[in-house]
């Protein structure tokens, strides 16, 4: 039988969904590549995989797309790894550096800047260029609060903003999958969900995060009808940027 070609999430956000996979017997069924975000979402809209972990701002643009697991990342508030790290404060920002690894974050934060502070911005993807503001995310956020005057969680300013959780990525195929694999699928991930503490066990300290809050408090996995609400709100104001 061929197998299902999954790309997830290479940071410290995905091992709990690693490890539910890794334990489960889907495993078999399964070719599983870890890729940073963007590249998730390049090889689902390419069709080099059957499905990805992937930015929800990359979901428009995935032919066919279908939300396939009751498991997402998201956040309700604070996510502590998905800034605007600035030099000035934000009503005094002009120019922000995106990441090139994110989708949805880059695009959280034009939505944020616009119409939650209000400001007006422009932004670079140039790596070299000097800015008053960066957005980072994922695992290469950890230690770096110290380096900048003024730290915006966005998982904070968008709950400030409309008052509802977020989704940062979801679990997306692009065609259709059998019932029996996504069944399978989903309980592996309820799996890893349900063990986060022995995820947590098993990750070496960092430094600059406290990774079981992070896991266990910060993130927030179940798609809810709430996190459903917060995606289409946030595709709406995307393509309207
Ligand atoms: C919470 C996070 O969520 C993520 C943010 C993403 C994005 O900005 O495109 C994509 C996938 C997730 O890894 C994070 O990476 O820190």
């Amino acid at each position: 039988m061929e197998k299902i070609k999954i790309s997830a999430v290479s940071y410290t956000n995905t091992k709990p969904f690693i490890y539910g996979i890794q334990h489960a017997q889907v495993l078999k069924q399964i070719d599983l590549s870890l890729d940073i975000p963007s590249d998730c979402a390049k090889k689902l809209i390419e069709n080099q995989v059957d499905i990805g972990l992937i930015p929800v701002a990359a979901i428009p643009f995935v032919p066919n797309a279908q939300i396939i697991s009751s498991f997402c990342i998201g956040s309700i508030g604070a996510v502590n790894s998905v800034f605007i790290f600035s030099d000035v404060p934000v009503n005094k920002i002009k120019t922000v550096k995106l990441d090139p690894q994110s989708r949805t974050s880059n695009n959280l934060a034009k939505v944020l800047l616009k119409h939650h502070f209000k400001v007006e911005v422009t932004y670079t993807t140039d790596q070299t260029a000097t800015t008053d503001a960066i957005v980072l995310i994922g695992d290469r956020t950890f230690g770096r609060k110290p380096d900048f005057n003024y730290v915006y969680d966005m998982g904070e300013e968008w709950m400030n903003f409309t008052g509802l959780p977020f989704m940062y990525a979801a679990w997306v195929a692009n065609k259709a999958i059998s019932k029996e694999f996504l069944k399978d699928f989903d309980m592996a991930l309820a799996e890893g969900i349900a063990n986060i503490p022995t995820v947590i066990n098993q990750l070496p300290a960092i430094k600059g995060i406290d990774i079981a809050d992070y896991l266990s408090d910060k993130l927030n996995f179940e798609l809810t009808a709430e996190k459903i609400k917060a995606k289409d709100l946030f595709l709406k104001y995307v393509t309207e940027l």
